[in-house]
């Protein structure tokens, strides 16, 4: 087990008002899973990631980390955020680099694996362009490669394609998922796209309106591996109708 999650609670505290964001979430993560985390808005999954990468503290309750108590950000940990968050004034390479420099990795070292990756990500013969030479797909390809270049065992993803029209954020996501195994993490996925959840997750979590509980996991019965093509499928069908029979019982729209 990578992630294991007890018993953990968050609640926000500004003056005398208190909100329960989080209630008695237990989750166990195996090494290589991916999973999503889908649920209603305000219902904590922004929260429930920022404790997992130790950007929060829990109110209560433990993360552990292949055992380990989270207490702070981990190298092991890798995060990209909701909204683009490459830098305009960097090139793709030295976008790329950056998480490797931070580490302190020697510059030919630090070239030759941002190269592969860019490769990987597709993005070969664009190491020199700027982020506004590129469109949004392409920008959010940059951010992803410059997490999975510092290798994290674990892949925190907040929304990663939320900026992206269905059919462009369901091919990235399954070009993602070859990435993944070429590479061996672990993903937690937010997403607000039940069908990006239903096409790339071993299993699904789906949260309750505020406080955010886990309502039910859900198994993937897709067969690997996964891409869009599944998405004619029955069994792609039946995994969506799940996500959202499970997500309607209390009002989507609520609070
Ligand atoms: N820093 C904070 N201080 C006080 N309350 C907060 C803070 N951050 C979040 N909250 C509250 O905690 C709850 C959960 O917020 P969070 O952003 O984790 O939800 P979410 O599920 O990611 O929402 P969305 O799907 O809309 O992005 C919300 O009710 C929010 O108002």
């Amino acid at each position: 087990m990578i992630l294991d999650v007890q018993n953990l609670t968050k609640v926000y505290t500004s003056g005398d008002k208190e909100v329960i964001a989080l209630q008695d979430i237990n989750l166990q993560v195996e090494k290589g899973e991916f999973i999503s985390i889908v649920g209603p808005s305000g219902c904590g999954k922004t929260t429930l990631l920022e404790i997992f990468s130790g950007l929060r503290s829990a109110t209560a309750g433990s993360v552990k980390v292949k055992g380990r108590e989270v207490k702070g950000p981990l190298q092991e940990i890798g995060i990209v955020f909701q909204e683009e968050s490459t830098f305009s004034w960097r090139t793709v390479l030295e976008n790329v680099e950056f998480g490797l420099q931070m580490q302190g990795v020697k510059k030919a070292e630090r070239r030759e694996k941002s190269h592969e990756m860019i490769k990987l990500v597709g993005l070969e013969g664009f190491e020199k362009s700027y982020p506004h030479q590129l469109s949004g797909g392409m920008r959010q390809r940059v951010a992803i490669a410059r997490t999975l270049v510092t290798e994290p065992e674990i892949v925190v993803m907040d929304e990663p394609f939320g900026a992206l029209d269905e059919q462009t954020r369901l091919l990235l996501g399954g070009e993602l998922l070859n990435i993944m195994d070429k590479t061996n993490a672990t993903v937690v996925l937010v997403t607000h796209s039940i069908q990006e959840a239903a096409l790339l997750s071993d299993r699904i979590v789906v949260l309750t309106a505020r406080p955010g509980q886990i309502k039910t996991v859900i198994p993937s019965t897709l067969p690997k591996p996964r891409d869009a093509s599944a998405l004619t499928t029955d069994e792609f069908a039946f995994i969506t109708q799940k996500i959202w029979s499970n997500l309607e019982e209390k009002s989507l729209l609520s609070k």
